[in-house]
């Protein structure tokens, strides 16, 4: 970073005269820079910024114009990319392994797909016929929404802000994004690359800041915000709706989940329990997609637990830049006591601990960090609350089941409904068992397989609409429908 105190980004210029707070780095607890907080005052400015630049030389673009500026900004993340993912791992603690292989490359894959998407999109168009024989012609136009704020988590920083940012600016639209309070690092360099490469003053704009009462708050209850997309927990989907409710504007949520796999006795088990461990412990198990729940048949039961057990133990719990660590800490020491707490719960519940439970000790710096154990629990009833509901950690609770019934009845069993894998070498079940999933996105023999043109989203309490490919699209702009008589 070229600063110690990361300012707000607003129509064009880096903005300080703010009330700081503190970005800590989760592996230690130390502090790594200071971050400007916006108030109710940048806020409206900042959006009064984006309104401006949509009537500005941003409007004037072609959709070819628009794509080649896209390109630039991920040209400008890839030029800095070691910067990036340093930035990435001090405010998060993931491994230099996840950031510099995910994260930082998914956020300049995100600008390159929907620069290219954009400038091959179709319209539809209907011949209506009309009584006097000519007809007419029916064609829709996509038009950008406006002003959009942009609400990211700090789990994936780059890798969700720029997902949202990327098709919004490709429609046309111009932004106010807030990063999580947890992760300011990455979007401020990113405020950076896009004032390098030229986009033009006022079309995006960073703000710093918490979420109630603060700068996320004073975001989404803003009137002259035209729609909101957001990535977090439910309940603060909720505390947005209602933000939202009193102007009416369109949403697009990706909430959480408490996500199933399932792994028929005929999988092939080394790849299920592999692809099971990837999908409970990457990134801590941080990833609004990540299993939490594992459903085993019956005969495979025993032996998959202790294979999953192995892998959990064989996992490197250690220092970001360690080239082998596979897991670093948790975001924060809130959300630490937070995983803490349910680790205390599934004893209480009566959890059988398969492995973990309990906090790595290092004997040195990282001790003050956010560090917990990879864990496996058994044992507890499906009403148990560390079954229902998201942990959000490097946790799993496995289940035995009988038949494929069983099966999608447990993993259908809960108020969220994000994703789901399945285990199995009979791909007919696959296909079948798939279809029966109440969940957004379903693996079958794989994890978090990416196609960035795929629906991805959820049901239920995990979220409102989907993003990806045409998907986002659609979302960031509006179709007018115009009628030619002939
Ligand atoms: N993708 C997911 O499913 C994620 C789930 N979580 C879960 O949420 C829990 C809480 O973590 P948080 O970081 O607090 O997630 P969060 O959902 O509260 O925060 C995500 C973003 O929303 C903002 N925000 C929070 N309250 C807001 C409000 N009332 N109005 C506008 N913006 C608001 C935050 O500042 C942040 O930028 C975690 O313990 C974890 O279980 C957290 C991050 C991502
Ligand atoms: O788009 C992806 O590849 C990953 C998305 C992950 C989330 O949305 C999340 O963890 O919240």
């Amino acid at each position: 970073m070229t600063t110690t105190l990361l300012k707000n980004y607003i129509g064009g210029e880096f903005v300080s005269g703010c009330r700081e707070f503190n970005n800590l780095n989760p592996v230690t607890g130390e502090i790594i820079c200071q971050v400007c907080e916006a108030d109710q005052e940048r806020v409206n400015q900042a959006v009064t910024a984006a309104k401006n630049a949509l009537k500005g030389p941003w409007g004037e673009l072609s959709v070819q114009q628009r794509a080649g500026l896209l390109h630039k900004v991920a040209d400008g993340i890839e030029a800095r990319f070691d910067e990036f993912v340093a930035a990435e791992m001090a405010d998060t603690g993931k491994s230099l392994q996840q950031a510099s292989t995910i994260d930082i490359p998914r956020g300049a894959a995100n600008f390159r797909v929907f620069a290219d998407m954009v400038k091959t999109a179709s319209s539809e168009c209907f011949h209506t016929d009309t009584a006097d024989g000519r007809g007419a012609l029916n064609y829709s136009l996509p038009r950008p929404l406006g002003v959009v704020a942009v609400i990211a988590p700090w789990n994936l920083p780059l890798l969700l802000l720029t997902w949202k940012l990327a098709p919004a600016l490709a429609a046309g639209n111009c932004i106010v994004a807030k990063p999580s309070e947890e992760t300011p690092s990455t979007a401020t360099l990113l405020a950076e690359v896009m004032h390098e490469v030229g986009i033009p003053a006022g079309v995006f704009n960073l703000v710093h800041g918490y979420g109630p009462n603060s700068a996320g708050e004073f975001l989404t209850s803003h009137p002259q915000i035209d729609a909101i997309t957001f990535t977090g927990e439910s309940r603060t989907g909720s505390a947005i709706m209602r933000a939202a409710a009193e102007h009416v504007k369109p949403l697009s949520f990706e909430l959480g989940g408490k996500n199933a796999a399932i792994i028929f006795a005929d999988a092939d088990l080394e790849e299920a329990v592999a692809g099971t461990a990837r999908s409970v412990f990457t990134n801590g198990g941080q990833v609004c997609l990540c299993t939490e729940r594992v459903y085993v048949q019956r005969p495979l039961f025993d032996t998959f637990v202790n294979k999953l057990k192995a892998k959990a133990q064989s996992l490197k719990i250690g220092w970001p830049k360690d080239p082998d660590t596979d897991m670093g800490p948790l975001i924060s020491a809130e959300h630490k006591n937070k995983v803490l707490s349910y680790y205390r719960l599934a004893r209480e519940e009566g959890a059988t601990f398969i492995t973990g439970g309990g906090v790595p000790e290092f004997g040195d710096e990282r001790d003050q960090g956010a560090w917990v154990e990879p864990t496996i629990i058994t044992g507890l009833p499906e009403s148990s609350r560390c079954v229902k509901e998201e942990i959000f950690g490097p946790i799993c609770h496995i289940t035995p089941f009988d038949t494929e019934e069983e099966a999608i009845s447990l993993a259908n069993d809960s108020r969220y409904g994000l994703a789901a894998a399945i285990w199995t070498r009979d791909i007919s079940r696959g296909h079948r068992v798939a279809r029966e999933m109440e969940a957004g996105m379903v693996w079958v023999n794989t994890w978090y397989l990416r196609d960035l043109r795929t629906p991805f989203g959820g049901v239920k309490m995990s979220g409102i609409g989907r993003e990806g490919g045409q998907h986002s699209l659609n979302f960031y702009a509006e179709p007018s429908n115009i009628c030619i008589k002939l």
